[in-house]
C-alpha cells in the first residue's frame, strides 16, 4: 500500500484528501486491500458546470455549479444542494462521501452525492435565485433522475428551491417525475415530517445517548450554532421537551441567557429582523464564544470546520450533537475524544433528513402518501437502530462513535461492491 503522501501525488486528479484521512482511521481495523482503499478514496463522478444567468440589472453573469456523486454501490446517489459564496469542490467531495457513509449507516438504499452553486443568496433577488436554480438544473439534468441521483435541500436552499428543481426537471423530461427531488412541499409530493426530520432524528439519537451515560442531566443547558432549518427546529423540539436553550447564533452572531431562551418568540424575532441579535433578556456573544460557552450539550448546526484544533480544548460541553455536516475537523475530533467528550457524529446525528427523504422518494414512486404517525414511527426506528449498531461497535472496540459508525458503513458499502463484482 502507498503511504498517504505518495497517494496524493499519484492520483491528484480527483482525490478527496479529507475522505482519505477520515478513512485511514478505519483501514487498520477493517484490514482493507489496496483495491478497496482505491475504490473508496475517490468520488465516482465529479461534474462542474459554468452557465450564464440574466440578472435583474440587465447584465449577464456567469455562475459555477458542481455535483459530486461519490459512491452508488448501494443505490442511486442522494444528497443535498448547497448555495454558498465559499462553496468549494474539495469540501463538496467530502460532503458527498459523508452522504454515502450516512446512507449506509442508517441502511437506506442510496449512495452519496452533494452539489451546489457558488452564490450568496443574500445578495440576489428571488427572481435571480429562481433563474440561477433553473439554469443549474438544465446543466445537470442528464446526470439526475429518480434512479440516478436525487437532490434535496442543504444550507441556503429550501422547499422553494426544490420546487424549481422539480419543475425545471419535469419540463425537460416532459412528464411528472416527483421522485426526482426530495424536501418538496407536501402539496407537491413532499413527505410529512421532512421539514423537521434532520433535527428530530438528531433529538432521537441524543436521547438514546443520554441513556447510556451515568450522570443524569436535569434540564440540560444547550448551545446551538445556526438558526436555519436544522438549528431552529432542533431548538424548538428541545425547548418543547424541557431542555434549556442557553445560547444560540446565526451568521450575524449569538445570544445567551443561562435561564433559557424562549424559542418560539425568538423565531418570530428572527422572522421580523433577519437576525437573532437584539432579542430581549439576552447577552450578545460571538459565534466563537458560543462554541466554548458553559453548556451541557453543544449543537453545531451551521457550516463545516467550526470546531478545530484552536478551540477544541476550550469546549466545555459534555456532549456534542453534530447536526451540521463536518463541523469538527479530524484533528479536533481526536482531541475531543481524548478529553472524554461524547461526540455524536454528523453521519449519525443528522441522518434523519435523508431518512425522511427516502420515505418521500418511496411515497412518490408508489403515489401512496403516509400519515405523520407512520413517518415518525419509521424515523424513530431507523435512527435508534443506527444508534444501537454504532453504540455496540463502540462498546466492543472502545472506540469513538465516529470510528464505529464509519466502520459499519464502510463494511456495508464494500459488501455491496463485492456483490456487484466490482472487487
Ligand atoms: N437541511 C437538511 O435537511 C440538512 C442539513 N444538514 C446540515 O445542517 C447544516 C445547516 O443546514 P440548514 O439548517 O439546512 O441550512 P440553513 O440555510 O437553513 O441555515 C443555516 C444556518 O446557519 C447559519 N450560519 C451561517 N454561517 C454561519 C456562521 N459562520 N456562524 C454561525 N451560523 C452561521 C445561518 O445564519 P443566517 O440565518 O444568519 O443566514 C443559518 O441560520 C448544514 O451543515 C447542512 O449541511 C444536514 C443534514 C440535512
Ligand atoms: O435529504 C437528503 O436527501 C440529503 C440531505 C443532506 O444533504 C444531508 O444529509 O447532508
Amino acid at each position: 500500500m502507498q503511504n498517504n503522501i505518495e497517494r496524493i501525488h499519484f492520483d491528484s486528479m480527483n482525490t478527496c484528501n479529507m475522505c482519505m484521512m477520515e478513512l485511514e482511521n478505519v483501514y487498520e481495523t477493517l484490514v482493507l486491500s489496496p483495491e478497496e482503499i482505491d475504490l473508496l478514496d475517490m468520488p465516482k463522478r465529479t461534474f462542474t458546470v459554468h452557465f450564464p444567468v440574466h440578472m435583474d440589472s440587465g447584465e449577464t453573469k456567469m455562475f459555477i455549479g458542481h455535483r459530486v456523486q461519490y459512491n452508488d454501490a448501494r443505490g442511486p446517489t442522494k444528497g443535498g444542494i448547497r448555495y454558498h459564496p465559499e462553496l468549494d469542490l474539495d469540501g463538496l467531495k467530502n460532503l458527498a462521501f459523508l452522504m454515502a457513509i450516512k446512507c449506509a449507516l442508517v441502511n437506506i438504499p442510496f449512495g452519496g452525492s452533494k452539489g451546489g452553486i457558488i452564490v450568496d443568496t443574500k445578495k440576489i433577488s428571488r427572481g435571480e435565485l429562481e433563474r440561477i436554480t433553473r439554469a443549474y438544473v438544465r446543466e445537470v439534468s442528464d446526470i439526475m433522475g429518480p434512479f440516478k441521483d436525487i437532490p434535496a435541500p442543504d444550507a441556503y436552499t429550501d422547499e422553494r428551491v426544490m420546487v424549481w428543481i422539480l419543475d425545471e426537471f419535469e419540463r425537460i423530461r416532459g412528464r411528472h417525475v416527483p421522485a426526482i427531488v426530495t424536501g418538496k412541499p407536501i402539496e407537491l409530493g413532499g413527505s410529512q415530517v421532512r421539514r423537521i426530520s434532520t433535527a428530530l432524528g438528531g433529538v432521537y439519537v441524543l436521547e438514546e445517548a443520554l441513556q447510556t451515560i451515568e450522570q443524569e442531566m436535569r434540564s440540560p443547558c444547550v448551545a446551538i450554532q445556526g438558526f436555519g432549518n436544522v438549528g431552529r427546529n432542533a431548538a424548538k423540539i428541545l425547548h418543547e421537551k424541557g431542555y434549556r436553550i442557553c445560547a444560540i447564533s446565526d451568521s450575524s452572531g449569538g445570544i445567551r441567557n443561562v435561564n433559557g431562551i424562549d424559542i418560539l418568540k425568538l423565531m418570530e424575532h428572527k422572522e421580523q429582523t433577519g437576525s437573532v441579535l437584539g432579542f430581549p433578556d439576552t447577552t450578545e456573544i460571538s459565534n466563537e464564544e458560543l462554541l466554548v460557552s458553559d453548556c451541557d450539550i453543544l449543537i453545531p448546526a451551521a457550516l463545516s470546520k467550526q470546531i478545530g484544533k484552536d478551540n477544541a480544548a476550550d469546549i466545555k460541553a459534555k456532549i456534542i450533537l453534530e447536526l451540521a455536516n463536518a463541523p469538527t475537523t479530524l484533528e479536533a475530533s481526536r482531541l475531543l475524544a481524548e478529553m472524554g467528550i461524547m461526540v455524536i457524529p454528523d453521519i449519525l446525528a443528522n441522518a434523519g433528513g435523508v431518512v425522511v427523504s427516502y420515505f418521500e422518494w418511496i411515497q412518490n414512486l408508489n403515489q401512496d402518501y403516509w400519515k405523520e404517525e407512520k413517518v415518525l414511527e419509521r424515523l424513530k426506528y431507523t435512527m435508534t437502530t443506527a444508534f444501537a449498531n454504532t453504540h455496540n461497535i463502540c462498546a466492543d472496540e472502545k472506540c469513538s462513535m465516529r470510528k464505529a459508525a464509519l466502520q459499519f458503513a464502510v463494511r456495508s458499502i464494500l459488501h455491496a461492491e463485492r456483490l456487484r463484482g466490482n472487487l
